[in-house]
């Protein structure tokens, strides 16, 4: 593949942002990479594994002459980036984001633009419950879908050009309006991972009772339920409070579900579970015959020791 930027600039370069690099390495689509992080060990640890060609000691070194720019930090934390590169941005640059909630981003990142740069959310719909520098790989985004949330004034060549980019990094691309993204990812990743920090959550509590048991006797449900509720405290915590009232709405939605359950292991209503679980085992299959499920056997992580927090 020939390159598609002559320089590409990562702010944050945790689990995502290591990940685009390797992945863009491979494709060949970026002349020279370089990328910057807030704290000084995340920024040794990259150094020392060489995971980007360039580590600054800042935003502004790190974005100086970059043609696309990429926000790889949590949500909360785009607007302070965005305004830390604005000033060094190159004219006519792109910058676009990988960010887990997008009408949120939109909205801090925007009031900084500089008029001469493109702006063009995204969110890569991969990922894993590891962090920090050592952890990405550069087969994240096989087959995996990258939502776009394009502006309305959205430059219709740099948007295809982006597109390319991405493709090559071994996504699909989709467009997506940010509200509706929003809502999409309360259901399909937010709400779910909230659920799964409560479980893990719940045993917790329970194991004054248990002991140990909990850990000793965990069945294959509650240890799927503990990867994800490893996932990176900060980010998530982004998540749910800047996708406040999708997931809320969903989370309303999922205690009445639970209610109705419920109420059917009282009454022993055997026939109503049954219809249930057939309708949900349904849903499972349309996601493996779609050729979504890239979660068996155990993707990219079982190759992958569990790397060390970086701060
Ligand atoms: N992990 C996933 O599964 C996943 C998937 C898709 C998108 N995302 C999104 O990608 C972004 C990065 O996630 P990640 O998994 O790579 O996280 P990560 O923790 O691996 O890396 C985050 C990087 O941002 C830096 N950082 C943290 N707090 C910061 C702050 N306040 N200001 C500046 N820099 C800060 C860290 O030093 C690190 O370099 C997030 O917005 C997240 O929502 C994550
Ligand atoms: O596989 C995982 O560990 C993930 O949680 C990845 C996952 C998801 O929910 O699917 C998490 C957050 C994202 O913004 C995108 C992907």
């Amino acid at each position: 593949m020939s390159v598609v930027y002559d320089k590409v600039a990562l702010i944050g370069l945790g689990l995502i942002a290591g990940s685009i690099s390797l992945a863009a390495r491979e494709a060949g689509v970026a002349g020279r990479i370089s990328g910057t992080s807030r704290s000084a060990k995340t920024r040794a640890a990259a150094r020392d594994i060489g995971l980007v060609d360039e580590v600054a000691d800042n935003a502004a070194g790190a974005v100086r002459g970059a043609d696309l720019v990429i926000l790889c930090v949590p949500v909360g934390a785009m607007g302070r980036a965005m305004a830390e590169i604005a000033p060094h941005l190159k004219p006519g640059a792109v910058v676009t984001d990988v960010g887990s909630v997008k009408q949120e981003v939109i909205a801090q990142v925007t009031p900084h633009l500089p008029d001469h740069v493109h702006f063009i959310p995204g969110h890569p719909l991969a990922g894993t419950e590891h962090s920090g520098p050592l952890s990405g790989f550069a087969e994240l985004f096989q087959n995996r879908w990258w939502l776009l949330t394009p502006l309305p004034d959205c430059d219709p060549g740099e948007l295809s050009r982006l597109r390319r980019f991405i493709r090559a990094l071994g996504a699909n691309i989709e467009d997506m309006d940010p509200a509706h993204h929003d809502l999409v990812l309360a259901v399909t990743s937010h709400t779910p991972h909230l659920i799964a920090y409560t479980m893990v959550g719940v045993a917790d509590h329970l194991k004054r009772v248990t002991e140990s048991e909990i850990i000793k006797y965990s069945a294959a449900g509650f240890r799927d339920f503990t990867r994800i509720a490893a996932s990176d405290p900060t980010m998530w915590r982004d998540v749910f409070l800047t996708n406040k009232d999708a997931v809320l709405d969903i989370l309303g939605r999922f205690t009445e579900e639970l209610f109705v359950l419920q109420r059917a292991i009282r009454m022993g209503d055997g026939d109503q579970l049954h219809d249930y679980f057939t309708r949900t085992r349904a849903i499972r299959r349309g996601i493996i015959e779609a050729g979504q499920d890239t979660s068996a056997p155990d993707f990219g992580r079982s190759v992958k020791p569990t790397p060390p927090r970086s701060e």
